[in-house]
């Protein structure tokens, strides 16, 4: 379908079925796109996916003086950071564009030129998602964060010093920052209560490829003996686990039956248990998984989503439009994110019956609780969905409307729609392989 307007219109009603293709994981390959800048040598990153995430952080890392080289078919990326220290203009013009991903360039720039501007953070709106932890890391190691209008400067006196930490939350992206100043700091750093998500263990399998020194514990403390240089790696990424999932959902809310090559099973065990508890059922094989809804009625569950090897946030919002579909009350509560359900209300408005409350429901009490989010969900089904105009709050949340259109009789406009290119890729194409109904405007 190639490059798409901002509008969409989805004929609904029709079981999603086919076969599409996953690559690899948004959450991983922009992360090792940044590892690549601690190399003295040039990287080759494999099965990269053609996503908005991959350019913004190709064009940042361009920025910097890095050369990078894409077959986009092929989805290899080679990254030569060899130029790095000459390109270096102290106050960089950067934008975050649609990305977090920016303030994980601190570290390497730290060791490389020994300072880093970082603009504002782009991301999805779903919290507040502030920076503390990743600011308090690189002080810990001795850096300087200076706050400006745009952005923060930082700098880094002198060589950065290991050291022991103990995060108060186990966060994806600070466990990041901490692995990749800590591989070429001076001595050794400890993180206790670190995050271990699949793309954080590929992270480091990539930096041990480079030269690194790191241990998981099976406690969530993670050493790392910092080391004077590190070398280019090579390097495939594993699939991205939110991807498959989000056409695992598609198909059971739609009655559909799809099969995602490049899905793999040990990133998705927790979700393949409660797709199984609600009522889909999957196949396994050695290139990738059938997902199907296999007739008669979907059962409603309890969840909780968490960090790793819990379920996931980030499956959450497609999961909760097959839960429209589920005999009985569902109840959903959010974890990890204050803010992750005001996607709900486009779902409301198209027949779904979802109250949000404030309170903990369904499991322990959570850091949310007792407070003024909306982060618990009571989900009541089945409920048959009707089109309706749609604008896209956020990527998991788009495409949970688009599942939700795709799910729902009659023509819907979904706005918008470009948002979700930053984490899905070609989706238009892979909806027209699977049956759907669309056109562009
Ligand atoms: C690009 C990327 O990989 N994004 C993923 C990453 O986001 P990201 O790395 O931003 O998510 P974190 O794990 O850091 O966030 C988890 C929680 O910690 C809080 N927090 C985080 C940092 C901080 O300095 N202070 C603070 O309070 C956040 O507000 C949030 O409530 O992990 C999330 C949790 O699996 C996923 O949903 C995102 O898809
Ligand atoms: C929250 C997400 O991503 P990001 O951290 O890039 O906003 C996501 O992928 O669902």
């Amino acid at each position: 379908m190639g490059a798409m307007t901002d509008l969409l219109y989805v004929a609904g009603g029709n079981p999603l079925s086919g076969e599409i293709t996953v690559r690899g994981a948004k959450n991983f390959v922009s992360k090792a796109m940044v590892a690549a800048l601690l190399g003295e040598t040039p990287s080759v990153l494999r099965n990269v996916p053609q996503i908005r995430d991959v350019a913004v952080v190709t064009g940042l890392l361009q920025l910097h003086g890095v050369r990078v080289e894409a077959d986009e078919a092929a989805g290899t990326l080679h990254l030569d950071p060899t130029d790095v220290e000459s390109a270096h203009v102290a106050d960089i013009d950067a934008h975050a564009g649609s990305s977090r991903i920016p303030i994980l360039f601190c570290g390497p720039l730290l060791h490389r030129l020994g300072e880093a501007f970082i603009p504002d953070l782009g991301g999805c709106r779903i919290g507040d998602r502030p920076i503390n932890y990743h600011l308090d890391i690189l002080r810990q190691f001795g850096a300087v964060v200076d706050k400006r209008e745009n952005g923060i400067r930082i700098t880094a006196p002198q060589r950065l010093q290991g050291t022991k930490i103990a995060l108060p939350y186990p966060s994806v992206g600070a466990t990041e920052q901490l692995l990749l100043t800590a591989v070429r700091a001076e001595g050794i750093t400890e993180l206790s209560n670190a995050a271990i998500e699949p793309e954080i263990m590929d992270l480091i399998n990539v930096l041990q490829k480079m030269g690194a020194i790191i241990s998981v514990a099976t406690d969530r403390v993670i050493r790392i003996e910092g080391v004077d240089r590190l070398v280019g790696y090579q390097h495939t990424s594993l699939s991205d686990r939110i991807e498959a999932a989000s056409w695992a959902s598609a198909a059971l809310a739609t009655g559909g039956d799809i099969y995602v090559r490049g899905a793999t099973q040990p990133e998705m065990t927790t979700f393949l248990n409660t797709f199984r508890k609600v009522g889909g059922e999957f196949a396994i094989d050695d290139e990738g998984i059938r997902f199907y809804h296999p007739g008669g009625d979907l059962r409603s569950i309890t969840l909780e989503t968490d960090v790793h090897p819990g379920f996931m946030t980030d499956w959450q919002q497609p999961l909760v439009v097959a839960l429209t579909q589920a005999t009985g009350l569902s109840i959903v509560h959010e974890t990890v994110y204050e803010n992750r359900f005001g996607f709900v209300d486009a779902l409301r408005g198209m027949g779904a019956t979802i109250q949000v409350y404030k309170e903990c429901l369904g499991g322990r009490p959570c850091r949310f609780g007792q407070r003024n989010f909306y982060h618990s969900a009571v989900i009541s089904g089945p409920t048959p969905l009707a089109a309706a105009d749609i604008e896209v709050p956020d990527l998991r949340g788009g495409f949970s409307h688009l599942i939700a259109a795709l799910a729902a009789k009659g023509t819907s406009a979904v706005r918008g729609i470009s948002l979700i290119d930053r984490g899905y890729e070609h989706f238009g194409d892979k909806l027209l392989a699977l049956g759907a109904d669309i056109s562009r405007d």
